[in-house]
């Protein structure tokens, strides 16, 4: 596999390596040895699965836990999506700055999103599967939504007219009145 470094030296691109012969392809989506070899440094445990299906112009996000804070392993199995990860980590050097790529089922990549990150995607296929490994179970008393277009974080996402959001998402507040 290849790991590519982004713009925030903790989240990374990887490009899995694809066998591909006259059946179709093969390829290792999480091989524990060679993720945290050459992605993270460290061990890492995931514990939960997540799938989910949008139809174009859907955005989910930007969400993350205060409590059971979770990383990410990330990448779609059908369509394509634009994903991006924002540094919250208040002491960062890079808080407030974000990471953006598309990821689809045709260019098989992945991104690592580490704990401390918050996390959203836009649909710009038909339709997208997005599964993602995560390493803290779902709590969603901790919860918390940022607004997509928040203007400090200033994400440049790929969006012809106004994205559709759930609810939630749609009520979402940006990170300075989210974390204060
Ligand atoms: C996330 C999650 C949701 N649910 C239930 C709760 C709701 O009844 C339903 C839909 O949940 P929600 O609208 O929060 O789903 P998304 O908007 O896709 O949320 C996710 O969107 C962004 C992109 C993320 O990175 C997070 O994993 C997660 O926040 O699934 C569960 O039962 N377990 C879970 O882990």
């Amino acid at each position: 596999m290849q790991v590519i470094d982004t713009r925030i030296p903790d989240v990374k691109i990887i490009e899995p390596k694809v066998f591909g012969d006259k059946r179709g392809f093969f390829m290792e989506t999480w091989n524990q040895k060679e993720f945290e070899k050459h992605v993270t440094g460290y061990p890492v445990k995931f514990v939960q699965d997540n799938h989910s299906k949008s139809n174009k112009g859907i955005l989910r996000g930007l969400h993350f836990q205060t409590e059971n804070t979770q990383g990410k392993l990330v990448r779609v199995v059908s369509g394509e999506v634009f994903d991006v990860a924002v540094d919250i980590r208040i002491d960062s050097p890079t808080y407030g700055e974000w990471v953006g790529v598309y990821l689809s089922a045709e260019n098989k990549k992945q991104l690592w999103i580490p704990e401390g990150f918050a996390h959203g995607f836009y649909v710009t296929s038909n339709d997208a599967e997005f599964v993602y490994k995560c390493t803290d179970f779902y709590n969603p008393k901790s919860e918390v939504s940022i607004a997509w277009n928040d203007p400090f974080i200033n994400i440049d996402w790929p969006i012809v007219k106004s994205p559709k959001l759930s609810e939630k998402d749609s009520l979402a507040k940006p990170l300075k009145l989210v974390l204060g």
